[in-house]
């Protein structure tokens, strides 16, 4: 069957897999270092993918970052500015890696990074997005979800005008993150290990099939867009005053109403959700954002149309 309005790009032949764009992040850590030692679980015939550690000194140290998040470091200002080893580690390293898989926005970008992340959150296993209007990347997350069925993984769309980030897969044509959790800093947990090893070999999969000339006919797929950041209450001196509320912790995904129990004082009494419409909670208490001021993100559930896609 052929899709009259199928559109088409080029072969994805340029792949890679970041792990350890934070460095306590340990299953995406893992799994890149396995994999540099033994690619062959990685390799597909039409598909060359490189597995790639981002950030060896928080590696090293098991931290997120050494002077400044890696995954906030390649914007425009960063990826030209001059200044070389006086400039921050990680935007000393964004610049390689700009130079290695980018140029960020030119033809010569890789085709699709794949980014791995693990969260404190209770959110299992979430694709990240940057753009809507991908249809490789909408295609590649219905193939996915479908592929792991009935297993399920969710996609979290960014594309928030203030709240969209510059990534370390934002150098590729296509960037793809991986968020799984919930896992400590630091901490492997086979669960999740495994759960982020088989969404890699089904997007890998998705990637040979299109390489191959599959045509893949046009498909919905549902995606929870951030709205809003909330984060903790707070006194005059920018402290902390409550926690995440019971009834919320863990809650990822679940929706939250206007009037719902959101946070909890240290002197127990019980704040809550003041929006005007339900909302999709996540990243609930994700440890890296008590410095981001983030308790937690709001979404809104949205349903994608992704037409049919070839190889050209
Ligand atoms: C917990 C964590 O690090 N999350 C990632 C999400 C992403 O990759 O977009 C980050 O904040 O960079
Ligand atoms: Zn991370």
């Amino acid at each position: 069957m052929s899709f009259s309005g199928s559109a088409s790009f080029a072969e994805a032949t340029r792949v890679a897999i970041f792990g350890g764009t934070h460095g306590n992040e340990m299953s995406g850590v893992t799994l890149v270092n396995l994999w540099m030692k033994n690619k062959e679980e990685i390799q597909r015939k039409r598909v060359d993918t490189e597995p790639f550690i981002t950030n060896p000194r928080a590696v090293e140290k098991c931290t997120r970052y050494v002077d400044t998040d890696l995954n906030r470091a390649f914007t425009p200002e960063n990826l030209s500015a001059p200044g070389g080893d006086d400039l921050p580690y990680e935007v000393q390293r964004a610049q390689e890696i700009n130079r290695i898989f980018g140029p960020k926005g030119s033809p010569e970008a890789y085709d699709v990074i794949f980014d791995l992340h693990n969260t404190t959150s209770n959110m299992g296993c979430t694709l990240i997005l940057e753009s809507s209007k991908d249809l490789f990347n909408l295609q590649m997350m219905n193939y996915i979800k479908k592929a792991i069925a009935p297993a399920s993984c969710l996609v979290l769309l960014n594309e928030h005008p203030l709240l969209k980030y510059s990534t370390s897969r934002s150098v590729a044509k296509h960037p793809v993150g991986l968020e799984v959790g919930p896992q400590p800093q630091g901490v492997l947990r086979s669960n999740i290990f495994e759960a982020m090893r088989v969404i890699l070999k089904h997007a890998l999969d998705f990637i040979e099939l299109f390489n191959e000339g599959m045509e893949f006919p046009p498909c919905t797929v549902e995606v929870f867009r951030v709205l809003e950041r909330i984060d903790y209450p707070r006194d005059n001196n920018g402290n902390i005053i409550a926690m995440v509320h019971p009834n919320l912790q863990d809650g990822d995904w679940e929706p939250l109403n206007p009037g719902d129990p959101m946070f909890q004082t240290f002197d127990g009494k019980t704040i809550h959700y003041q929006g005007s419409s339900t909302v999709y909670p996540t990243f609930i208490n994700e440890a890296a954002y008590y410095e981001k001021q983030q308790a937690f993100v709001t979404t809104r559930r949205e349903t994608l149309v992704a037409s049919a896609i070839r190889k050209a």
